[in-house]
């Protein structure tokens, strides 16, 4: 049901064609960017770039002023991931909760980028850190990001074992986003990975089975059974292509395309 009542409270989830009788020139009302962790270090080794930061800033307040809620789940690849200290000997569940705290830094960093650009946001923590940042409420969430806030949800689904991408697609699943807008080093979901391989073939659509019966790397598999589920969108595209992701957002063909097929 579309929310005609205005109460922010009332999932937004228009379909595509309700919300283009509204201001916005989108195609989407409200979504959720899932951004690289591992990206945003540019060229460094580890870390973050500011100029990565600053570039996806500008980005992000092109789609806010166009009228487009946009919550935000950034990884933490650039920093830590719990299964590569678990290899290095280090306990599973520690090294997790160090890769969720990597998520903070990261959300903290693209806070102070966007806040620069003027773009008001808020950060929000899946674990509770009084004083650094809110603890996650859905219903606040779903109130920012209807009066034009972004919000940025930090620390992944607050569990170990899990990853920023099944984060991203519950966080998009509860605030009632309209599509998982993954951002990433490559342009596309391909039939193998297209870095190790370069005769891989890039799919403009796929099905959530499709990517689930192929084990396609580019989404855990977790993520992709939650999206199926709940039959969720998601669209996958190249972050370091310019304007790609306003493209994609005003209707434009960038990436690929998952969904019921
Ligand atoms: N079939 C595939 N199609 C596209 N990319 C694939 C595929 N299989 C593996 N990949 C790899 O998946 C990567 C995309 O994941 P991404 O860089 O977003 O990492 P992540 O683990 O989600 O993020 P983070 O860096 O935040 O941990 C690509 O860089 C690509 O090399
Ligand atoms: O819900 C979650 C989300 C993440 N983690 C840990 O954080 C790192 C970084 O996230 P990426 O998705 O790999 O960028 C991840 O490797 C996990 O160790 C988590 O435990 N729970």
């Amino acid at each position: 049901m579309p929310n005609e009542t205005n109460d922010p409270l009332i999932p937004a989830g228009q379909p595509a064609e309700s919300s283009k009788s509204s201001a916005t020139p989108s195609s989407y009302r409200r979504i959720l960017l899932k951004l690289s962790g591992e990206a945003l270090m540019g060229d460094h080794e580890f870390g973050i770039d500011p100029k990565v930061l600053d570039r996806m800033a500008l980005e992000i307040g092109q789609l806010v002023g166009i009228g487009v809620q946009v919550g935000i789940v950034i990884g933490g690849g650039n920093l830590f991931r719990g299964a590569a200290l678990n290899e290095a000997g280090m306990d599973r569940v520690t090294g997790d909760h160090m890769g969720m705290l990597a998520t903070v830094m990261n959300a903290l960093a693209m806070r102070d980028a966007l806040e620069r650009s003027n773009i008001r946001s808020r950060v929000m923590s899946a674990i509770q850190m009084s004083g650094v940042v809110e603890h996650y409420d859905r219903r606040s969430a779903i109130r920012y990001l209807t009066s034009g806030d972004v919000v940025l949800f930090s620390a992944g689904t607050g569990n170990p074992f899990f990853t920023t991408d099944s984060a991203a697609c519950l966080r998009a699943i509860e605030v009632d986003a309209d599509v998982v807008v993954k951002a990433t080093k490559v342009d596309g979901v391909y039939d193998k990975d297209p870095v190790k391989h370069a005769d891989a073939v890039k799919y403009e659509q796929l099905s959530y089975d499709d990517a689930l019966e192929q084990k396609l790397g580019v989404m855990d598999l977790t993520a992709i059974c939650l999206v199926r589920d709940h039959n969720m969108p998601v669209r996958v595209f190249d972050m370091n292509k310019p304007e790609a992701l306003l493209n994609l957002v005003v209707g434009g063909r960038e990436g690929t395309l998952i969904n019921r097929g």
